[in-house]
């Protein structure tokens, strides 16, 4: 969430989150690294549009018009350069001066080879145990940041992948409105709305440059899970990936498996709840899954099947009002999962990435917890993926993302939550390969007709048969009459002539055959 040089009580005090790049004559010498022109620090955008009618207790939540209630100065960067000092580069940029233009193959974990697997599932492990260089947490909502003796602000260091956990856990929790009080649950800063797949992009693109960062490797990409493969197994639950099924306890990840030594972030949900706290980085019982063990949901038992996705690319419209879970003939509606996969509303439906989610029944299934299992990586470039097939398809057309009336945090210009230096969902609202520098080694499945298009083709195809046999029965008549014209007559009318009156000299009209 934060640069660790901002988690001071200065800094909070003075609402500037401005770190030197290279501090050359003492701290604050060189704010953004304005003295090699990398950046310089402005005050934050933030957007005042209205939301959408499911947050009703405006003035009670630090994520609204995030970052204003934490700080309120930040670096804006020039030209490629990025990040909170504008130490790094955009996405796609890379070398000392960001000069350098790359593509990072984002690529089906099960196309990899055996030693490509490995370096991911060990790079993943590392990302576990290494603590993130520049970030800290907030583990104290603003009102109790200072701590209890007002001077000691309630921050922690996090690792790499328990960040990734950390930040999806802080934009879906629950608005807290005082002790005795139920915490507010109809707010969701990442999830049931069109910041779903903008959201999710910047978190996995942060996860990757973090990774690429800590292994030194700036062309490192995040694999993807196609999950749309219409299976009641999973297919990247084996040990070389994300863990078998253990021997032992069917919701258990095999002991072959480093992910069996995984433990999970924020499980004390109900505690943060009822005493406003936040979930901090200890961790701890292990992940849970049990792929299409869910008996009581026999619905979320398969996988999607690839027809669904090839339906879901051909809806037309990215959002629609209310711009919720509830929306219908949405491609954010329908690739989030809440519609079916031909874009229709219906309350009863689990498609795609919910469906996937549910499918792994424990851990990765339930919102404030999921990306604790490390599937929930692959499963969003996979959904990531789909978003950037549509894009390309059509155009990346944004004129129906909303600019306002979305749910809290889900407006084209608000400041995505929790993250720093500040990133509006516009910003994700591009093709990939030309503005982000990675892209999907992908195939897409074709769509299967519809029973009035398989009609209509059939009935198409018999007529112009019909005709074309009309045509070449016509053509035999024709051509058998046109023989019969030239030969027959002629043949008949000399013979006719010279068998009359032949004198042995043809007459003129005969000396012309
Ligand atoms: O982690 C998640 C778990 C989910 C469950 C559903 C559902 O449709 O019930 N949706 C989810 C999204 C998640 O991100």
């Amino acid at each position: 969430q934060f640069p660790r040089q901002c988690a001071t009580v200065e800094a909070l005090r003075s609402g500037m989150c401005c770190p030197d790049y290279f501090p050359v004559f003492g701290p604050g010498t060189d704010r953004c690294g304005v003295s090699t022109g990398r950046g310089r620090c402005v005050q934050v955008t933030v957007d005042w549009r209205p939301h959408g009618p499911q947050y009703i207790h405006d003035g009670r939540d630090d994520r609204e018009q995030w970052p204003i209630r934490f700080f309120n100065q930040t670096c804006r960067c020039n030209g490629n350069f990025s990040g909170y000092n504008c130490g790094s580069c955009r996405p796609g940029w890379t070398g000392p001066t960001c000069s350098q233009q790359i593509n990072i193959v984002r690529r089906n974990l099960l196309d990899l080879s055996a030693e490509e697997r490995n370096r991911f599932v060990n790079a993943l492990h590392q990302a576990k145990v290494t603590v993130h260089p520049d970030i800290v947490i907030a583990t104290r909502r603003r009102e109790e940041i200072f701590g209890p003796d007002g001077n000691t602000p309630q921050f922690e260091n996090i690792s790499i992948y328990n960040y990734f956990v950390w930040s999806h856990y802080y934009s879906v929790r629950k608005t807290f409105l005082g002790a005795g009080q139920q915490s507010f649950g109809g707010v969701d800063f990442s999830h049931e709305g069109p910041a779903f797949v903008t959201w999710h992009r910047y978190h996995l693109l942060q996860l990757e440059r973090d990774m690429q960062n800590m292994l030194q490797d700036p062309t490192f990409g995040l694999p993807y899970w196609n999950f749309a493969t219409g299976q009641n197994t999973c297919d990247i639950c084996s040990d070389d990936l994300m863990g078998a099924r253990s021997n032992f306890d069917v919701s258990l990840i095999s002991q072959n498996s480093i992910f069996s030594q995984w433990r999970v972030l924020c499980e004390n949900v109900e505690d943060y709840e009822t005493l406003g706290t936040i979930c901090n980085s200890t961790e701890g019982g292990p992940i849970r899954r049990n792929p299409a063990g869910n008996v009581a949901r026999p619905m979320v038992q398969r996988l999607p099947e690839p027809e669904d996705v090839a339906q879901c690319l051909e809806v037309g419209v990215f959002d629609t009002p209310p711009f919720y879970s509830n929306s219908t003939d949405s491609f954010r509606n329908t690739v989030e999962g809440y519609s079916d996969p031909s874009g229709k509303y219906d309350p009863a439906v689990r498609s795609l990435h919910n469906l996937a989610h549910l499918f792994l029944n424990g851990t990765g299934g339930q919102t404030h917890l999921s990306p604790n299992d490390p599937i929930f990586v692959l499963l969003h470039t996979f959904t990531d993926a789909l978003f950037d097939e549509w894009l390309r398809r059509h155009s990346a057309d944004i004129s129906t993302y909303p600019l306002e009336n979305a749910p809290i945090g889900h407006n084209r210009q608000y400041n995505m939550v929790p993250f720093w230096p500040p990133v509006t969902n516009n910003e994700m609202f591009v093709t990939a390969p030309e503005n982000l520098g990675y892209s999907y080694e992908v195939e897409w499945p074709g769509r299967a007709l519809r029973v009035t298009e398989m009609i209509t083709i059939a009935i198409v195809t018999a007529l112009v048969l019909v005709a074309i046999i009309f045509a070449a029965a016509a053509c035999i008549v024709r051509v058998k009459k046109n023989k019969d014209e030239l030969h027959q007559p002629l043949l008949t009318d000399q013979y006719q002539h010279y068998s009359d009156d032949y004198d042995g000299i043809p007459t003129p009209s005969q000396s012309v055959v």
